[in-house]
């Protein structure tokens, strides 16, 4: 059994020429413990930890949200002492992620994706031989022939297309039932943002893209942390029949402005309804899908350039 921590941010104050502003004095901070291992030990010892245990974080619940406690620097205990010792459990991150406060879900997806990859990349894929993490774990080193990998993340683009008065959701089979969300897909290799957006739209639901704009990112631990890159779209008002491609999804339609703000505003409805359908519903807050979906129903006309 491996019992595996992650450690969070702590500011720390230099001497310098001028006066830096706290977000430039952390940031360096952080920059300084990735290359020098000394530093890093040394912040451990007052470091702040989350628990992890087979990429599932320790928390606490409370009535309607997890709580991620933080611990200092533990004897190795087995799982179950562990959880009673600190009362809490190791809960998997994709149940407990959209009933955490946004500080704590971005940090325990970001440790949850470094640990994968330290778990993954085992190995130089060269030279066969075990490779080195640095202690930050920003790295790992092939001691054979010095190659460095450093974690990496998969773009991925997510697309809301609107004809001007309405928006395009989608849903796969394997999404909770009733929930619709924007399009989205791994960009390939050698491709523009504005070429993956395109391609994706086109693969999925046979449209032709005619201008797309930029909006957010967000990092996304699954499957295997990816960075959402988040963008409006449009296709032309008399271009808009859908052909959906059956083999990535289960059903794709246009929805009003009404429709959309009416489910914005409510929760995960978990309810049957009488004629066994589910109620339609949208991602939760915490996901870029959300942020997108809300930004097109408050400003469902924003400016969009061309493709
Ligand atoms: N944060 C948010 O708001 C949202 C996040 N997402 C995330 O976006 C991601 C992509 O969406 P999805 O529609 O599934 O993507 P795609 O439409 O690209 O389809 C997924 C399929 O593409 C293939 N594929 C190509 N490249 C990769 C790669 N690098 N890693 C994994 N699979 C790859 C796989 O096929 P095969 O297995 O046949 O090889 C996979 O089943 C999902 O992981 C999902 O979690 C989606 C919606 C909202
Ligand atoms: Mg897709």
């Amino acid at each position: 059994m491996s019992l595996y921590c992650g450690i969070t941010r702590r500011r720390k104050s230099f001497w310098c020429c001028r006066l830096l502003s706290t977000y430039v004095t952390k940031t360096r901070y952080l920059s300084e413990l990735k290359e020098d291992d000394d530093a890093c030990k040394k912040a451990q010892q007052t470091g702040a930890f989350y628990l992890f245990h087979n990429l599932a974080p320790l928390l606490q619940k409370s009535e309607h949200q997890y709580l991620a406690p933080q611990h200092s620097l533990l004897a190795s205990l087995q799982k179950p002492e562990m959880e009673t010792e600190l009362k809490g459990s190791f809960i998997g991150l994709r149940k407990a992620l959209f009933q955490l406060n946004v500080k704590d879900a971005s940090l325990l997806s970001t440790a949850q994706a470094l640990l994968r990859w330290h778990d993954a990349h085992q190995f130089c894929s060269r030279s066969g031989q075990p490779t080195k993490k640095n202690v930050a774990g920003s790295k790992r080193v092939c001691p054979s022939n010095k190659i460095i990998y450093y974690p990496q993340m998969t773009p991925v683009v997510i697309t809301l297309v609107s004809d001007g008065t309405r928006c395009l959701l989608a849903r796969q089979s394997s999404f909770p039932k009733g929930m619709y969300s924007a399009l989205a897909g791994f960009c390939d290799i050698g491709e523009s943002l504005e070429e993956a957006v395109r391609r994706e739209v086109a693969e999925e639901v046979g449209l032709e893209v005619e201008r797309l704009q930029y909006s957010a990112s967000q990092h996304w631990p699954f499957p295997n942390g990816a960075l959402m890159i988040a963008c409006h779209a449009t296709v032309k008002p008399g271009q808009t029949e859908i052909q959906m491609n059956l083999r990535e999804l289960e059903a794709a339609a246009w929805f009003s402005h009404d429709e959309v703000a009416t489910a914005l505003r409510k929760d995960n409805p978990s309810y049957q309804q009488q004629n066994g359908a589910f109620p339609f519903w949208l991602p939760p807050k915490l996901a870029i899908a959300h942020q997108l979906i809300k930004e097109w129903v408050e400003k469902p006309t924003c400016s969009i350039l061309p493709a």
